[in-house]
């Protein structure tokens, strides 16, 4: 397949998605554009973009594919401009924005008349850091990549999406966007609420000693690594994703006063429960098939903190031909130990892998942490 593609919008996800249809497309041509003219030169310069464009109204009228992958806010105002563009040919746009109902509501009376065919997009995986230098071809292999196309679309369209995005190597599922909102909103975007609060409360008790910012290690780190992410971009989710965040606000509160009544009360047995059908539901959630969150095979190896060491255990792995999809250190200590998370495609990969880390070295391995 071949074919003129146009990205709005070069950074983490822009540029992920440039990068994955280039590997998979080399001889498409990838245009580029942002705002700021730097990051659109910096991706030229990464080989994530073919051409820079200087203008993106007058780029989009020659294009096959067009990905508007801007902070959401701005996905409506680009959605809008590109409505007014004549386009020469029939084209696809599609945004990657992490709310789809706002979007997906205005896109619908933008391109009701064109040959344009506009389908929702997100895909489910990203990180806390922004911008095309984290950008890689692989940061959706294995996730889920949610569309939301109009029932109005025809499903040739939606194949023709998924053939451009196949080198992401993502799953793609179809929602509704709302329902779409409620369940991200519940998965994502209040966690990510969540996780800047435990900071914030971090924070104000560091004022007052300042052993709480050294001590903040394992479970704090990896419960608010996402508070690190864009300021900008996660105030805009939340304003286009207000009612369904309110609505997990409410859940949130009866929550959290359900919580500190059974330890007022010092109810012991209500106390396991709690802890208990929580670790339950989510122990059960790396083996489930479907649902929003990817379904990985993950073995956690202890690890010492010196280097060569994951180069070792990939070395093992490697050599009895085990292929492994991700691999990630968990900050859960920072002194000597480390554990590592090595992700599979099947639980025979996981089953072997153990074994072979076992034979071959002493690092504890486990399946949960
Ligand atoms: N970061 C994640 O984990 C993640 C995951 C899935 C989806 N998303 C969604 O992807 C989109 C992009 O997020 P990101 O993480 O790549 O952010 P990013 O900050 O890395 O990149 C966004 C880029 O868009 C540019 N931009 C902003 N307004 C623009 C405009 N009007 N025209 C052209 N360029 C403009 C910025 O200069 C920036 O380079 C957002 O809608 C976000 O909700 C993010
Ligand atoms: O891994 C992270 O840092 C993310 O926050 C990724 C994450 C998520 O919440 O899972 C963030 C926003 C997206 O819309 C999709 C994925």
């Amino acid at each position: 397949m071949d074919g003129n593609v146009l990205v709005i919008g070069l950074g983490l996800i822009g540029g992920s998605i440039a990068a994955s249809i280039k590997a998979t497309y080399p001889s498409s041509v990838i245009f580029g554009f942002d705002v700021k003219e730097e990051q659109a030169n910096l991706a030229k310069t990464l080989g994530v973009i073919d051409k820079v464009s200087n203008d993106y109204l007058v780029t989009a009228e020659k294009m096959d594919l067009i990905i508007v992958s801007v902070p959401v806010l701005q996905t409506k105002e680009v959605l809008q401009r590109l409505s007014k563009v004549s386009f020469s040919k029939e084209v696809i746009i599609t945004d990657v924005g992490s709310t789809k109902e706002k979007i997906v509501q205005f896109s619908k009376q933008l391109f009701e008349a064109s040959n344009v065919t506009y389908i929702g997009g997100h895909p489910m995986a990203g990180s806390h850091k922004s911008g095309v230098v984290a950008a890689k071809a692989h940061l959706f292999e294995n996730a889920f990549y949610i569309l939301t196309p109009d029932d109005s679309i025809g499903e040739d369209k939606v194949q023709l999406l998924k053939q451009w995005l196949q080198g992401t190597r993502a799953k793609f599922i179809t929602l509704q966007p709302s329902e779409h909102d409620k369940v991200v909103g519940a998965i994502s975007h209040f966690p990510h609420i969540i996780a800047a609060s435990l900071v914030h409360q971090a924070e104000v008790l560091n004022e007052e000693n300042n052993i709480v910012s050294n001590l903040a290690a394992g479970g704090f780190r990896d419960i608010t690594r996402i508070a690190s992410s864009n300021p900008v971009m996660w105030k805009d989710i939340l304003i286009q994703n207000k009612e369904h965040l309110l609505q997990l606000f409410n859940n949130w509160e009866k929550e959290m006063t359900d919580i500190k009544e059974k330890l007022l009360r010092g109810d012991e047995e209500e106390l396991v429960s709690f802890f208990e059908s929580a670790k339950s539901f989510r122990d059960g959630l790396s083996v489930k098939q479907k649902g929003a969150i990817p379904s990985f095979y993950d073995l956690y190896v202890d690890i010492p903190d010196h280097p060569g060491v994951i180069s070792e255990i990939t070395g093992y792995l490697a050599k009895e031909k085990i292929s492994i999809t991700n691999i990630r250190i968990i900050e859960t200590r920072t002194d000597i130990y480390g554990a590592l998370r090595i992700s599979f495609q099947s639980e025979e990969d996981r089953v072997k892998a153990q074994r072979c880390i076992q034979q071959h070295t002493s690092y504890e391995t486990y399946l949960n942490v």
